[in-house]
């Protein structure tokens, strides 16, 4: 299964996305700063936008998950159960992963925001798409609920997952960086191959790099062990 951007083009007022290139079975980082055009390309990979020239090709790719950056803009239901429920989930399976199984009777926006973006994270997870598009899955989360979501992200061992993200402090094991630079996408490759010339990286990576060591992927724990095993 693949998705293949080819010669993409979206225009709206002066902003102007181009990208081309494929997204592999896997783990995919779209990093770049605010504004960059990150969510418009999730939106034209869910095709919700419509690209102005050339076309987002799915192939083999029958199920498609796009996780907004705001999670209440999920909100359907009047209790958290019912949320997950709406997903078509067993609720109790879906609350004791987001470790929200106390609250099921709440009201989901009496839910915290990171709470909240944990349960749409464990729903879209159980949903297991082939295509899973996270926009800014790490915002409003503090270290520990970051290093949390990390985790659920990584258990994911199958189909097409898109992060996108402005994050720089706590990622995810991933198998490609892609960047947004100012609405065009960015190809830099296989992880780890790909760190040295990541242009948004932590700067925990790129001061690994800067000491000669190469971490095998993005992961803070990564970078320390690079660091930790130069120092012999
Ligand atoms: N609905 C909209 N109408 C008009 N302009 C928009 C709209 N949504 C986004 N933009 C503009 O398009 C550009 C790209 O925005 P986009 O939201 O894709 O960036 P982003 O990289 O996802 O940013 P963030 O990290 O803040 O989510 C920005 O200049 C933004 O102001």
């Amino acid at each position: 299964m693949r998705v293949e951007l080819a010669d993409l083009v979206f225009a709206r007022d002066s902003f102007v996305l181009r990208g081309s290139g494929t997204f592999d079975e896997g783990v995919h980082l779209v990093s770049g700063p605010v504004g960059s055009g990150k969510s418009t390309l999730a939106l034209l990979l869910a095709g919700l936008l419509r690209p102005g020239s050339g076309a987002v090709r799915r192939h083999d790719v029958l199920s498609t998950q796009l996780l907004l950056q705001f999670p209440e803009h999920h909100v359907t239901s009047p209790t958290v159960a019912g949320e997950a429920a709406s997903w078509e989930l067993v609720p109790e399976e879906a609350l004791a992963l987001a470790e929200l199984s106390a609250r099921a009777d709440d009201d989901p926006f009496h839910l915290s925001r990171g709470e909240l973006k944990r349960l749409t994270l464990a729903c879209a997870l159980l949903n297991d798409p082939d295509l899973l598009l996270l926009d800014e899955p790490f915002s409003s989360l503090d270290c520990t609920a970051k290093k949390k979501a990390c985790g659920m992200l990584e258990e994911r061992d199958a189909g097409i997952t898109i992060v996108f993200s402005h994050e720089r402090a706590v990622l995810p094991r991933v198998d490609e960086i892609w960047e947004m630079e100012e609405g065009v996408l960015v190809a830099r490759g296989s992880v780890p191959g790909a760190i040295p010339s990541w242009r948004h990286a932590p700067p925990y990576l790129r001061y690994a790099l800067e000491q000669g060591a190469r971490p095998m992927n993005i992961r803070l724990s990564d970078a320390r062990e690079a660091l930790c095993r130069i120092r012999g």
